[in-house]
């Protein structure tokens, strides 16, 4: 489902050349639930980011379901965002100043769907993440992990193919740490929706199909 070819990018700082990613070409099927790991530096999310279109690779292929998705237009890779990818960071990226429904209801705003679909599928969508009781809190009125749970309801609204997490466990406590994990586990197996997740420790492999491992931007296991 996901391709990338021999992915090389390299950011110029100055007169240095820092090259983030080495060729990195790996394969991931549609449903599985993959872990990337490696130290600090060895351009994990940076290769997170070229497959979530967020910026261009220096050269080498990105290719999902078949679809060259580095040849799109800019306006084509906003909606290729919006319609198949889903997000989650490791600091929630949650808006302030709106509650939990409303942050959920971002994504299907943008695609112009109307109030009635965007009622109902929030409130599924709180529900599904037990947060139904939690509609009307702001960011700061929730924990760190239901402020987490409310940014996965987010990244699944408009139900992506694939779900993308840098480190989305990296300010939550064990606890909530195992109820998201377990959260997108239940909707890996439940939706088939691919899941390419970043992570640093070692006890969330359990939850990975596969685990792809990079060292300074060169994959050393996949
Ligand atoms: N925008 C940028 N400009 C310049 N260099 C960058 C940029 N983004 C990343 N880098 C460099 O590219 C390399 C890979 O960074 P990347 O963020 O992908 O690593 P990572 O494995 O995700 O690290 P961490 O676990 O610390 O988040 C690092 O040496 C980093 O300093």
């Amino acid at each position: 489902m996901i391709t990338t070819t021999d992915l090389y990018k390299t950011y110029q700082m100055g007169n240095v050349a820092v090259h983030a990613l080495n060729g990195v070409s790996v394969s991931i099927k549609e449903g599985e639930f993959v872990g990337i790991s490696g130290a600090s530096g060895s351009g994990k999310s940076t290769l997170l980011h070229m497959i979530g279109l967020l910026d261009r690779p220096t050269s080498g292929g990105i290719s999902i379901s078949g679809l060259d998705v580095i040849a799109l237009s800019d306006q084509e890779k906003t909606i290729f965002r919006l319609e198949r990818l889903g997000f989650v960071f490791q600091e929630y990226a949650l808006v302030h100043e709106l509650d939990a429904f409303e942050n959920i209801a971002l994504p299907m705003m943008a695609r112009g769907e109307t109030d009635e679909r965007i009622s109902d599928r929030v409130s599924e969508m709180l529900a599904s993440v037990g947060l139904q009781e939690r509609g009307k809190h702001l960011p700061k009125e929730l924990s760190g992990g239901e402020q987490q749970r409310v940014a996965i309801a987010r990244a699944l609204v408009n139900d992506p193919d694939i779900l993308l997490a840098d480190e989305p466990c990296a300010n939550l406590d064990s606890t909530n740490s195992k109820a998201v994990l377990d959260l997108i586990r239940e909707i890996n197996q439940e939706s088939n929706q691919t899941v390419l997740m970043i992570s640093h420790e070692d006890w969330h492999q359990q939850y990975f199909d596969r685990v792809i491992r990079l060292k300074d931007g060169e994959v050393v296991e996949e």
